[in-house]
């Protein structure tokens, strides 16, 4: 990994690539499968419809995508996009309905039109991109009028126990449980990431500066995950 502060692109991609054959089991294990909680959360704040036209963002593995393709239904479509080749491996394996395609590409560079979709979503995607500001002006730009997308992630908690604990539980939980597997240097690029994320207020200004509407933090787990809900 280079010495900046922050990874570039290609260690970003590197990381999933990396850590995709683990990853659907290691976020059931950490997060006692809570993050399917989230993760359902998530897709009803972006209130997707049947027939609708959906973007998962930053799909990885899948898992938004495919609740998103429940509720359009067989008359929706949903997108599935990442810039992982290894990620959206395990998302073809793992999923096979119809109305879902997966399709390769970059969250800073989207390749649809403008005011393509009806909903969005971008579930632990927005900390890992490098450029947070022209990821929220290509989701706004993909967006119909009125549309809504919902973006889940970690999040640093104001409150000093909670994020006293969220260290320790990436610290002495996390990081040995990925070393079973090798990953020990890719989940311990979580905790510094989450501490260059942005917080809630902050979150919600970049949201308004994008041109969004209207945007909502909703901290979830004493502020240790949150989703922010942006409507064009
Ligand atoms: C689905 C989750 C995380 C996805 C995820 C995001 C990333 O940016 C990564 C970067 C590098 C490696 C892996 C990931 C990655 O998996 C959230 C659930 C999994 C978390 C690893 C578990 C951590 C949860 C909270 C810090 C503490 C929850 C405590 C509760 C009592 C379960
Ligand atoms: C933590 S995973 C989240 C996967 C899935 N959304 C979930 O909720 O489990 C982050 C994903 O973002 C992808 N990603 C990061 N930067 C990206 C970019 N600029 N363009 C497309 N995908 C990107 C990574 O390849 C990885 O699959």
């Amino acid at each position: 990994m280079s010495n900046q502060s922050s990874p570039n692109s290609t260690e970003i991609q590197a990381i999933f690539d990396q850590i995709a054959p683990e990853y659907d089991r290691l976020n059931q294990e950490l997060s006692l499968g809570l993050h399917r909680v989230w993760k359902l959360m998530t897709v009803k704040w972006c209130q997707p419809e049947k027939g609708d036209f959906a973007l998962d963002i930053c799909c990885g593995s899948g898992d938004l995508t495919n609740l998103l393709s429940k509720q359009v239904g067989k008359t929706g479509q949903v997108i599935g996009l990442d810039f992982s080749p290894q990620q959206l491996k395990i998302a073809r394996q793992r999923f096979s309905a119809t109305n879902i395609n997966w399709i390769e590409g970059d969250a800073l560079n989207l390749p649809f039109a403008d005011s393509s979709f009806d909903c969005a979503t971008i579930g632990y995607g927005l900390r890992n991109v490098v450029d947070i500001t022209q990821s929220l002006g290509e989701l706004y730009r993909v967006l119909k009028p009125g549309a809504k997308a919902a973006i889940l992630d970690f999040h640093q908690p104001t409150q000093t126990i909670a994020k006293l604990f969220q260290n320790w539980y990436l610290d002495h939980i996390v990081v040995p449980a990925a070393e079973r597997y090798g990953l020990t240097d890719q989940y311990a690029y979580i905790s510094p990431s989450i501490d260059r994320f942005p917080q809630g207020p902050e979150q919600v200004k970049l949201g308004y500066q994008s041109g969004f509407s209207s945007a909502v933090h909703y901290p979830l787990l004493a502020g240790l995950m949150g989703v922010l809900v942006l409507k064009k």
